[in-house]
């Protein structure tokens, strides 16, 4: 990262990671989530900014709903996850007095909000930011992407697709716009591959596979790898459960593991 923002609050936040997807519904808050878990076990002190302002559903998956924001001297403290601080969130979520309330907001508002988010959360030293985001190339993108240019602090993106999505053209769309915006695609990670069966933890795959290593190819970004559709993950999620802790023995954990362990690497080889 640059050292650019040193009065900044995130001069303590070594690599900032922006997560994105073309489409809705494809899992970009689930791989958020997940990594955030997966680093967090590997002994690194994580945080997440949830700049999906229409849907934010990192609070939830990670069991911190109903949590307030507290204002400290160095700006809002960020809701902690667990007891040891090390996965810290903040979320338009935690702002809301109803979390199922809608948010309505046009364009300058959310543009206010996320440049707030990015100026005011006091997040300490964290080893990595990731940045959740709603689905294609909105407003909220936009304003992140600019904010975090002012500081210099943005290390990449992480492209979440499903097997069949890069026939659709949105993630291709996507892999475009961080093109144009000069961001650098740390990787692309296919997720809902294949089928996990509940009953004998068989994967099969019900859908096509290899739209995410095809996508890597066409847009000569590096393949992180697939994640499966695996229902123990997402009753994990809607119960706000860590499932690396609880399937330890799963080709998921497995999975999640190995994209989290490339991605570092593709961190560390930039430093
Ligand atoms: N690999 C997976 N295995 C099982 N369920 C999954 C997986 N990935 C995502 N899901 C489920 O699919 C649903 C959508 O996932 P998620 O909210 O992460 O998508 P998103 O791309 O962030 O959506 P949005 O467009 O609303 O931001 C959730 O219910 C989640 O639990
Ligand atoms: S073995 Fe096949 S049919 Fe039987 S539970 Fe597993 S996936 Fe389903």
């Amino acid at each position: 990262m640059d050292q650019n923002n040193e009065s900044s609050s995130l001069a303590g936040v070594r690599h900032v990671i922006l997560v994105l997807s073309g489409k809705g519904g494809v899992g970009k808050s689930t791989i958020t989530a997940e990594l955030a878990l997966a680093l967090r076990h590997a002994g690194k002190k994580v945080g997440i900014l949830d700049v999906d302002l229409c849907g934010p559903s990192i609070p939830r998956m990670l069991s911190a709903t109903r949590r307030d924001v507290h204002q400290c001297d160095s700006g809002w403290v960020p809701v902690y996850a667990d007891a040891e601080k090390s996965l810290a969130l903040m979320s338009v979520g935690f702002l809301l007095d109803d979390p199922d309330e809608a948010v309505v907001w046009r364009g300058p508002k959310k543009t206010a909000m996320i440049g707030q988010f990015v100026s005011d959360v006091a997040w300490g030293e964290l080893d990595v930011l990731l940045v959740d985001t709603p689905p294609g190339t909105s407003d909220e993108h936009l304003a992140i992407l600019e904010n975090l240019k002012k500081l210099k602090v943005a290390d990449g993106a992480v492209l979440v697709t499903t097997p069949q999505a890069v026939s659709t053209g949105d993630v291709r769309r996507e892999a475009t716009f961080c093109k144009k915006t000069g961001l650098r695609i740390l990787g692309i990670v296919e997720n809902m591959s294949g089928f996990v069966c509940p009953h004998c933890s068989e994967c099969s795959n019900i859908f096509s596979k290899g739209g995410g290593e095809e996508l890597a190819k066409l847009t000569g970004c590096p393949f992180l790898g697939c994640v499966p559709l695996d229902p123990q993950l997402s009753a994990s999620l809607e119960q706000g459960k860590d499932f690396l802790k609880s399937f330890p023995d799963s080709a998921t954990f497995s999975a999640i593991s190995g994209i989290t362990k490339t991605l570092l690497n593709s961190l560390q080889t930039k430093e």
